[in-house]
C-alpha cells in the first residue's frame, strides 16, 4: 500500500524558514503577599506518594531519536553543522562564545603571572566558572498556607455538554476494545494501564461521540486520542479508493513531530495505517508528494495545512471522519481564529470532533457550541490544575531589584539546578542574550523560539532531550505539550500571560506521574497573578529566599561579563547583516532567472488575499507596530537612538519583558469585545455552509475557490 507509515515521505527533510509557529510574546504581571496556598490532605497525599506513581509506568518514554526526524533535521543539505552555519554563516553562537571564552582565559591566565589574585574574590576563576559553595548560604524557603477558593465561583452549569459516564480506572489496556497490533505496540512501549484520561476517553472516542477533554499536563493526552484513533481505522478500513480520515492540529511544529512518533509507535505492529507530518518548516513539494498518497492520518499546524488544502490538487479534507485539537483553547485562540474557520468550513460535516487540553476556557465554549455535535464532557481534572507532583516555588523580587532577575536565574543555575532545566523568558531577545550570558560561564545551554530555523530548533530540542545541552532557554514556543523526559526544573524569568500560559510552562515538568519543581520570579507588578496562581495549589506553594549578598554577588560577576556579552552580539549582527546582503542578492538573481520562465509557475493561493493576512499578521503583533510607519517626532527619534547606543540596564531589560506582557493583555482586553462579533461570524458560516458539507455531490471547497 502506498504511503505506510514506515514511508521515508512520511517525513520531509526542513527548509530553513518559520511561518506559522507565532511566537508569543507577552507576559503576566503581579504577585502575592507571602501566602502560599496549603491543603493539608492532598499535601500528605502528595507527600505519601511522592515519586511514584499509581497511573503511568515510569519505565515508559517516548522514541527521542527517530531516524525520520534526524533525516528531517538534515534537510536539503547533508551535514546538521553545516546547514547550523549557513545561517550564521562565519561560526553558530556557541562557536562565538568558546572562541571569547578562550581569549578570556588566556588572558587572565598571562594577567596572573604579574598580578595576584584578589584575596577575597571567591567567585573568581580564570574562566568565569563560578565556583559555588552549595551550603555556604543556603536559600530560605517559606511556605505559606493556601487561600481558600471561593466554592462554585468557577463552576457553571454548561447545557451544551452531555457529562461523561463513570469509567474504570483500574482497568488494563488489555481489558479496553483495543485491537491486538495496538495492543502489542502499547506493551513494546512499557505502557499496560490507562490513565485516567485514555481510561475515559477510549470508550467514548470509539463510539464516535464528539468530545471536549481536559486533564492536566503530562497526563496523557495523546495516546488518549491516538489509541481509539487507530483501533477506528483498524477496525473499518477504508471501502474504495485510499484517502485521508484523520486530521489532527496542533499549534506548534514540534508538537506535531512529537505527536507523529506516538502514531508511529502505536502503528509499529499495524502496517496498514498511514500516517503523515504536514508542518511549516519543512519542504512543500515533497509534502504534496506525501500527501498525495493519501495518507490515513495527517497530523498538521494549520498554516500549512491550509497551503495543501488550496494549493496541492488532491488534497482534500472532505473525507475527514475524525478531527483533532490538540492543545484546543489555542487553536481556539485569536491567534488561530481565521486559520480555524477555515480548516473546520473545509472538514466534512459528518465528522468525529475531538478537543484536548489541560486548561479549557470560556471562549473555546463559544467555538465548541459551532463545531461540536452534542458533546461530551470529559474533565478529569479542572481547568487550572498543575500537575499533581509538581513543587511549585517563588523568588520575591523586590521594587527598585527588577534588575536582580538575571543574577537571580544565574544564582539558581550554577548554584542549585545544574541540569534538565528549562528557563522561560518572554521574549526572544532575552532568551538570546541569556544564551550568550549563560554560555560565556560555561553552562551548557541552548535557546528555543520563533527566530531560530527550523533545523536549528530541532536540533537544540534534540541536543537537550539527549542531555547534551543541560538548559533550554524558550519562550511560550515550548510551553505547551513539548514532552521531555525528565525534565527536572522549570523556571520563570518573569510570570508569563495568564495563569493558563503558567499552567503550560511548569507542565514541562513533573509529567507522566513524576515529581518536579517550578521556580518563578515575582516582581510587584505580578501580584495578581501569583494570587491567582496560589488559589489553583492544593500542595503548600513555597516561597524561595535567596540572600542577597548571593544576588549582589552575581549581579557584579553578570556586570563583568557584558563587554563580552556585547562583543559577541555585535559580531552576530554583523554576520546577519551580511548574510541578509547576500539573502537579497540571491533573490534578486532567483527573480531574474524566473523572469524568463515567467508564468510556468502558477501563483500559490491563500484563504486570505495578501493584504488581509498582512493586516491579520499586524493585529496579532505586539507592540505599537501597526502595519504603517509611524511619524515620529524629534524627541521620539532622539529616544530610539539614545536607546540604541547605551546598551540596556538589566532593569531595561526587565521593563521590556514586562512591556510585552502588559501589550499583550491590553490585547486580550480588545479582543475579548471583538470576539463576541467574531463568534457569531464564525456562527453564520458554519450555518450557512451546513447544507453543504452535508451534500456529498458537493465539490471540495478549494475548487470552488479556484
Ligand atoms: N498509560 C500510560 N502509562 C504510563 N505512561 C504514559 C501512559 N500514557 C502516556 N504516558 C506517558 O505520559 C507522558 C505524557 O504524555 P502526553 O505528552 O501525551 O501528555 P499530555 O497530557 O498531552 O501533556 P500536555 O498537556 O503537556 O500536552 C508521555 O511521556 C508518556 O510516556
Amino acid at each position: 500500500m502506498p504511503g505506510r507509515n514506515d514511508d521515508p515521505l512520511a517525513l520531509i527533510p526542513t527548509i530553513a524558514d518559520d511561518s506559522d509557529v507565532p511566537d508569543l510574546d507577552g507576559p503576566d504581571e503581579d504577585d502575592e503577599e507571602e501566602e502560599v496556598v496549603v491543603k493539608p490532605r492532598a499535601h500528605k497525599l502528595a507527600q505519601a506518594t511522592k515519586g511514584k506513581s499509581m497511573d503511568f509506568d515510569e519505565q515508559f518514554q517516548f522514541v527521542l531519536d527517530d531516524p525520520d526526524d534526524k533525516r528531517m533535521l538534515k534537510g536539503k543539505d547533508s551535514n546538521d553543522n553545516d546547514q547550523l552555519k549557513t545561517r550564521g554563516q562565519l561560526s553558530t553562537i556557541d562557536e562565538k562564545i568558546a572562541e571569547v571564552r578562550n581569549r578570556r582565559k588566556k588572558k587572565t591566565k598571562s594577567e596572573s603571572v604579574v598580578e595576584e589574585k584578589p584575596a577575597n574574590d571567591d567567585l573568581e576563576d580564570e574562566s568565569y566558572e563560578m565556583e559555588i559553595e552549595q551550603d555556604s548560604a543556603a536559600d530560605k524557603m517559606k511556605v505559606k498556607e493556601a487561600k481558600k477558593k471561593k466554592s462554585g465561583k468557577n463552576k457553571q452549569k454548561d447545557e451544551f455538554f452531555e457529562e461523561s459516564p463513570p469509567f474504570n480506572p483500574d482497568q488494563v489496556f488489555s481489558d479496553m476494545k483495543i485491537s491486538r497490533p495496538l495492543l502489542k505496540a502499547l506493551s513494546a512501549m512499557g505502557l499496560h494501564s490507562p490513565t485516567p484520561i485514555q481510561a475515559a476517553t477510549v470508550p467514548i472516542a470509539l463510539l464516535g461521540r464528539d468530545l471536549c477533554a481536559c486533564a492536566v499536563t503530562g497526563s496523557g493526552k495523546t495516546i488518549a486520542f491516538s489509541l481509539p484513533i487507530l483501533e477506528r481505522l483498524l477496525y473499518k478500513p477504508h471501502q474504495t479508493a485510499p484517502c485521508t480520515r484523520v486530521l489532527v492540529l496542533a499549534p506548534t511544529r514540534e508538537l506535531c513531530v512529537q505527536i507523529h512518533q506516538v502514531f508511529r509507535q502505536l502503528t509499529q505492529f499495524a502496517h496498514n495505517i498511514t500516517c503523515c507530518l504536514s508542518t511549516g518548516g519543512l519542504d512543500l513539494k515533497s509534502q504534496e508528494a506525501a500527501l498525495r498518497l493519501q495518507p490515513d492520518i495527517v497530523i498538521a499546524t494549520p498554516g500549512r495545512l491550509i497551503d495543501h488544502i488550496h494549493n496541492s490538487p488532491t488534497f482534500t479534507l472532505q473525507n475527514i471522519e475524525i478531527l483533532v485539537l490538540d492543545e484546543a483553547d489555542r487553536m481556539l485562540d485569536e491567534y488561530y481564529f481565521e486559520q480555524m474557520k477555515e480548516v473546520i468550513n473545509n472538514c466534512s460535516r459528518t465528522r468525529q470532533t475531538m478537543l484536548f487540553s489541560a486548561t479549557m476556557t470560556d471562549q473555546i465554549k463559544d467555538l465548541i457550541q459551532v463545531s461540536l455535535n452534542r458533546p461530551i464532557r470529559l474533565f478529569i481534572d479542572d481547568n487550572q490544575s498543575v500537575a499533581p507532583y509538581l513543587r511549585q516555588e517563588f523568588i520575591r523580587v523586590r521594587e527598585h531589584r527588577e534588575g536582580d532577575r538575571e543574577a537571580i536565574v544565574t544564582a539558581l543555575l550554577t548554584r542549585n539546578f545544574h541540569d534538565r532545566v528549562i528557563v522561560f523568558a518572554q521574549t526572544k531577545r532575552q532568551c538570546h542574550r541569556m544564551h550568550v550570558m549563560l554560555g560565556l560561564l560555561g553552562l551548557k545551554v541552548g535557546e528555543l523560539h520563533g527566530d531560530l530555523s527550523q533545523t536549528q530548533r530541532l536540533d537544540t530540542l534534540r541536543r537537550f532531550k539527549n542531555e547534551e545541552i543541560d538548559i533550554l532557554l524558550a519562550t511560550d514556543l515550548a510551553a505547551r505539550g513539548l514532552d521531555i523526559e525528565n525534565v527536572k526544573t522549570v523556571i520563570n524569568f518573569i510570570l508569563p500571560n495568564t495563569l493558563k500560559h503558567y499552567i503550560h510552562r511548569v507542565g514541562r515538568t513533573a509529567r507522566a506521574g513524576k515529581t518536579g519543581r517550578s521556580i518563578s520570579l515575582v516582581g510587584e507588578n505580578e501580584r495578581q497573578l501569583l494570587k491567582d496562581i496560589l488559589k489553583t495549589c492544593k500542595v503548600p506553594a513555597k516561597m524561595r529566599i535567596i540572600p542577597q549578598e548571593i544576588v549582589q554577588m552575581f549581579r557584579n560577576k553578570l556586570e563583568e561579563l557584558e563587554p563580552d556579552i556585547e562583543e559577541i552580539l555585535k559580531m552576530e549582527y554583523g554576520e546577519k547583516m551580511i548574510n541578509s546582503c547576500e539573502t537579497q542578492i540571491n533573490k534578486a538573481e532567483q527573480q531574474l532567472k524566473q523572469g524568463k520562465t515567467a508564468g510556468t509557475t502558477p501563483a500559490r493561493e491563500w484563504f486570505q488575499s495578501r493584504k488581509e493576512r498582512k493586516n491579520e499578521q499586524d493585529k496579532l503583533r505586539l507592540g505599537s507596530y501597526n502595519g504603517k510607519k509611524k511619524k515620529l517626532s524629534k524627541e521620539e527619534r532622539e529616544k530610539i537612538e539614545k536607546t540604541k547606543a547605551n546598551p540596556k540596564t538589566a532593569d531595561d531589560r526587565v521593563k521590556f519583558e514586562m512591556q510585552k506582557v502588559a501589550q499583550f493583555r491590553s490585547r486580550q482586553e480588545k479582543d475579548t469585545t471583538k470576539r463576541s462579533r467574531d463568534t457569531s461570524s464564525f456562527e453564520t458560516d458554519m450555518t450557512n455552509d451546513k447544507p453543504q458539507r452535508k451534500s456529498k455531490s458537493v465539490p471540495p471547497t478549494k475548487k470552488s475557490k479556484r
